[in-house]
């Protein structure tokens, strides 16, 4: 059943944006339904962060605007963001997990039961007391990742949450956002890796030079690209 203050589908609409002049994306139209993980890919370059950050509200556009579903005042309240190189407190994991908590209100009973909830969620739940900046990558990651889920997100954006992980870190985080989606989280994600796009996509967003040049569900983008640049990019041969 849609939640009351549910946002989705999010909706970009001539969304772009320049940097000293410069037009880094252009045009953007693209809508974001609930349901399976979007795939945003594309070469180095191609605009994927800032899509992401535009579409979380974290960067102003140019032109153009994101609109979202429902009587929501603020959709930032509906969502969350999880960054290549997690940003952590110095302090425990589980104070990491609580802050964010508290910022958003939540009495301490309800504090606990949603940390304890996350740590599970993650597998860190032994690890509640260590220092949160002496856990390894993986583990940063997977934190970060249950700190957003802590709040119960309906969209959760997440950029290149793996590029710095091993290939276990990364199962570990995959695993995590199988579950989270599964749950009926939407995960709007971008990744420069193909196989994982592959794993995880319902549907692709693909990028090139700051343009949308395809957006379609997975089996149909990986099966039979629309475009030259696209089936380029497939082959590794798109660079740029
Ligand atoms: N705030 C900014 N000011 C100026 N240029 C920017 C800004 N943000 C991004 N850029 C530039 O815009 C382009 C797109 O950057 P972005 O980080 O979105 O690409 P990307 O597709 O995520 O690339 P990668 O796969 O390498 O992470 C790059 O050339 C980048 O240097």
């Amino acid at each position: 059943m849609r939640a009351p203050e549910a946002i989705l589908p999010l909706r970009a609409e001539g969304l772009g944006f320049s940097a000293d002049g410069v037009a880094i994306l252009k045009g953007i139209g693209l809508t974001i339904e609930a349901g399976r993980p979007t795939l945003v890919i594309g070469p180095n370059g191609a605009g994927k962060s800032v899509l992401l950050r535009l579409l979380h509200r974290l960067l102003p556009p140019t032109t153009g605007h994101v609109t979202w579903d429902g009587p929501a005042a603020d959709p930032r309240r509906h969502q969350a963001m999880v960054f290549q190189r997690p940003v952590l407190l110095r302090r425990s994991v589980l104070a990491n997990l609580r802050y964010p908590l508290a910022l958003a209100g939540l009495d301490r009973a309800e504090q606990d039961r949603r940390a304890a909830e996350a740590l599970a969620l993650v597998g860190l739940a032994p690890l509640a007391d260590r220092p949160a900046r002496k856990l390894s990558g993986g583990e940063q990651q997977r934190l970060a990742l249950a700190r957003a889920a802590a709040l119960r997100p309906e969209v959760l954006f997440l950029d290149e949450p793996c590029a710095s992980l091993d290939p276990a870190a990364t199962r570990a985080v995959e695993e995590t956002l199988q579950a989270l989606a599964a749950r009926g989280t939407k995960l709007v994600m971008a990744t420069h890796d193909l196989a994982q796009a592959r794993r995880l996509a319902g549907d692709v967003a693909f990028l090139h030079r700051g343009r949308l040049l395809e957006h379609a569900p997975a089996a149909r983008f990986f099966a039979a690209p629309a475009t030259a640049e696209a089936a380029a990019f497939l082959r590794g041969e798109l660079l740029w």
